[in-house]
């Protein structure tokens, strides 16, 4: 293991584009710290109280009596803005000693490694790579490993690889080591920080057979061209061919003999047991045919079972040689002759060199599985931080069923704003899993009606058995393309029957591969929004994207009849949505969620039509999938130019529903947990822009927690690289002004109903709607006004955050007035610190046309 940076310093890749926009947007500064936030965990856990069952304060007495008398009173608190919200203080980042670990380390996928620091355990299946001979008990130093550049979420490190613990040797050492054993012996000082390599295969029996027995990674293993490319991506380049050239040698059946690799091994050995054991014996044979480099598999029989080790040692030049496999059969003279350098950092592997993983160390963990078993197992517990880098606040599991719910606090912001009254008809257009429908049915005191819409059949599932574990009876749920919810005139009207996919839906698949938070197992459609729906006994931050995929809600007393349950429900599921059901569950299970029911029939409740007539709601809430660019902590930031457009996209389909489906004199509260202004400050001038003489814009609270929006025109990702004029200076300078014209709005504003409206006559002109007259960031009024079409999109082409498929133009956000109005959460911001989220909302004047 190389050294363990002391700080947690996680170097996040954005695709270039889209950071490029939004160093634009935000500006450099404002960037960087949104950057870096997002890379961390919020320090605070927010629990939402179920106030139809039980109050904050009991909540906090309840955990502070868990805590025990010793507790810092400080750790658990009402938040004074918003009374239904408990919060728990945690902390970090915490220098960590990894001493204790003594050389060993795992690194896990960047999924599982979030999850770590949001203080959820490791899973089996989070596992990438683990030094040999690590026992159950051990402790461990852990990683994050990174994805591979362009890779998407593909890790560089293949599940399955051993690192090989590298502690400096010297050439007495390496001879003490005795027959079967070779040692790389680091021949500069930069080496001895970083390698010798027990080199025999025998170091870790089953070091490179996967969880199906097979070898993990073919092309790593051919002393080519995974090596190459490593080498490549850090700039190791022409060391990496000639070392390659070494070419690979042998393998063998023979065992390491224990002694020599030290205790930690023979731990190993004692805790494998004879499972581990029989699985030696079973990959004890295998000798590869000289140099088996192309990694062939046997002529028409499986793969061979294959165990070289692809080392790689320090050398003079203290350059990068990857790619040496290391014939145990080679005397320690002969081996050390041939091994080059690892430079500083680097880790030998059965994959070969693996990259410094600076600043990507979460804490100091204790194995509990051991090597063999974390890659064997698909599920189970393999890991429990023992000295995490960021510390959760203490689990408060003893807390009574359907008490609390871990959820962020911009998202209690949003169904607050809404603040729908008691009796009135209510329509949640993407619900799933229903933190915010079922804290809509709080507000509401479970009086009146919830409709609940979401597209994907599974999540449907999740809303009911939150509102169940929560004793909510005013929701209505049903699976339903939320875009397609407008009944239309006769003859157009579709059957919405729980079967909704098709046209315009392009977007959703992919939007939701991405969006998920976390969702390895989903159905690929991401919540977006980090929250599981778990109530009572939650453990603060083991939920809320733990490993992939908030789960499902599910278990919990149902005493309360929840009306999405009854209904003459039939069978919908196909075979591939049943075995994609069956993989959710399984996953939510081996996370200790207790899944739904399993999914039978359409939880949608028969009794709803099949779509509404317009001005069928008192109020609604679009809390839109979204590109997630908001939710912290992320390691990796994937999002491209294409798909938050395709996000965009979407979100302006559904308000253009939302719009027909709302009253006139209701409100619509629009909400996403991203960053991005194209989906946020734009889609909000899309709705003024082509719906002004219906709506308006009214402030977003209370409660008022949130930053104003951001103002002006804006280049677009593809124009960020040549912004017109001065345009990153305008986020600071308009949103100064935004502020102040935000407390006289809010002010103003009264009972909702107030405010500045925006429009008033079509097509509205950020640069002098509302009362703080302006200067749009970088252009002319006359450009503006020259470009300016609905929906916030600039003449010619098309937005590349808004248009379908246009790369270049510019998008129009708010005027200073507007901005004060929407609730832009800064994730950055240190004394919110919480995840990236907006929220505006509209009041609807007058029915739409058309
Ligand atoms: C941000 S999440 C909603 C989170 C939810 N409001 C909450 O607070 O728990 C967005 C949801 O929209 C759903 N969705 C995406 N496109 C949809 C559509 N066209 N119609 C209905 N739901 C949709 C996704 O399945 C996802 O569950």
């Amino acid at each position: 293991m190389a050294e363990a940076p002391k700080e947690f310093s996680p170097e996040v890749i954005w695709d270039p584009e889209v950071e490029s926009y939004l160093r634009g947007a935000l500006g450099d500064e404002r960037f960087d710290r949104t950057a870096a936030a997002l890379s961390r965990p919020p320090r605070t856990t927010c629990m939402r109280v179920n106030t139809l069952r039980t109050t904050p304060q009991e909540v906090v007495a309840r955990v502070l009596q868990q805590l025990g008398p010793g507790c810092d009173p400080g750790v658990v608190r009402v938040h004074p803005k918003v009374p239904c919200a408990v919060i728990l203080q945690g902390s970090g980042p915490h220098e960590v000693s990894y001493e204790a670990a003594g050389g060993r380390e795992v690194i896990v996928s960047r999924k599982a490694g979030e999850a770590v620091l949001r203080g959820a355990p490791v899973f089996a299946p989070g596992v990438l790579a683990v030094s040999s001979g690590v026992a159950r008990g051990d402790l461990v130093a852990l990683a994050v490993g990174r994805e591979k550049p362009g890779g998407g979420d593909t890790p560089e490190l293949t599940r399955g690889t051993t690192l090989y613990t590298c502690t400096a040797t010297n050439p007495s050492a390496t001879a003490a080591a005795g027959a079967g054993v070779a040692e790389v012996t680091a021949t500069t000082a930069a080496a001895a920080a970083a390698t010798t390599v027990p080199a025999t295969d025998t170091a870790a029996p089953d070091a490179d057979v996967n969880s199906d027995g097979l070898v993990a990674d073919q092309p790593g293993r051919s002393g080519g061209s995974r090596q190459e490319q490593q080498a490549a991506a850090t700039g190791g380049s022409g060391a990496a061919a000639p070392a390659a050239a070494h070419g690979v040698a042998a393998t063998e059946g023979r065992r390491r003999p224990r002694e020599a690799s030290g205790a930690a091994a023979a731990g190993a050995k004692a805790e494998d047991g004879p499972a581990a054991a029989a699985a030696e014996e079973e990959e004890g044979e295998g000798e590869e045919p000289g140099g088996a480099a192309g990694g062939g598999d046997r002529p028409g029989g499986r793969p061979r079972r294959r165990r070289q080790r692809h080392c790689a040692a320090a050398g003079a030049d203290g350059g990068l040689a990857a790619g040496l496999a290391v014939d145990p059969t080679a005397t320690t003279a002969d081996t050390a002759a041939a091994a080059p350098a690892l430079p500083p950092g680097w880790t030998a592997s059965s994959q070969g060199p693996v990259a410094p993983r600076r600043g990507m160390y979460v804490g100091l963990a204790r194995a509990a599985m051991s090597r063999q078993e974390m890659f064997r197992a698909r599920e189970g517990l393999a890991l429990e931080l023992v000295e995490p880098v960021f510390r959760v606040p203490p689990a408060v599991g003893g807390l009574p069923p359907g008490w609390v719910m871990l959820q962020n606090l911009p998202s209690l912001v949003a169904a607050l704003a809404l603040d729908p009254a008691p009796g009135s008809r209510v329509l949640d257009m993407c619900a799933a899993p229903g933190g915010k429908t079922t804290l809509l049915a709080a507000i509401m005191e479970d009086q009146g009606e919830i409709v609940a819409f979401d597209r994907t059949h599974s999540k449907v599932s999740e809303i009911v058995s939150l509102a169940r574990e929560l004793g909510v009876s005013c929701i209505r749920a049903r699976k339903m393309d939320a875009g397609k919810a407008l009944q239309r005139p006769t003859g157009h009207q579709e059957h919405s029957n729980g079967h909704g996919h098709g046209n315009g839906e392009a977007v959703a698949p992919a939007m939701a591969r991405q969006a998920g938070d976390g969702s390895a197992e989903d159905d690929g459609l991401g919540d977006g929004n980090g929250e599981a729906p778990r109530m009572g006994g939650a453990v603060p931050g083991r939920a809320e994207g733990g490993g992939g995929g908030g789960g499902g809600g599910g278990g919990g007393s149902a005493e309360a009849s929840v009306a999405v349950a009854k209904g003459a429900s039939r069978p919908v599921v196909s075979e591939k949505a049943r075995q994609r059901e069956e993989r959710r569950r399984a996953a939510m299970l081996r996370r200790g969620i207790t899944p739904p029911e399993p999914r039978t029939a359409n939880p949608a409740d028969a009794d709803l039509p099949a779509a509404y007539p317009p001005e069928s709601f008192d109020a609604l809430l679009l809390d839109a999938p979204c590109s997630a660019l908001g939710l912290r902590p992320r390691l990796q930031q994937q999002a491209g130019p294409l798909y938050l457009r395709q996000c965009a996209a979407a979100q302006r389909r559904l308000m253009d529903t939302a719009v027909r489906l709302l009253r006139v004199g209701g409100s619509l509260v629009y909400s996403t947990c991203t960053i991005n202004p194209g989906e946020n400050e734009a889609c909000v001038r899309y709705l003024l822009d082509k719906y002004g003489t219906s709506f308006q814009l009214v402030p977003a609270g209370p409660p008022f927690l949130g930053g104003p929006g951001l103002v002006g025109r804006h280049p677009t990702m593809a124009e960020a690289g040549r912004p017109i004029g001065a345009a990153s200076d305008a986020p600071a300078s308009a949103s100064a002004a935004a502020t102040s014209a935000r407390d006289a709005s809010a002010g103003a504003a009264g009972g909702g109903a107030g405010g500045v409206a925006a429009g008033g006559g079509g097509g509205t002109d950020p640069a002098r709607v509302g009362s703080a007259p302006m200067r749009v960031a970088g252009a002319s009024e006359a450009e503006v006004e020259a470009v300016v079409r609905p929906g916030g999109l600039v003449e010619e082409e098309e937005s590349a955050c808004g248009g379908e498929g246009g790369a270049a133009g510019g998008e129009v956000w708010l005027s200073a007035a507007e901005a004060a109005m929407v609730q832009r959460f800064d994730p950055s911001d240190p004394d919110l610190d919480t995840i990236g989220f907006f929220v505006a909302k509209f009041l609807k004047t007058a029915p739409v046309v058309g």
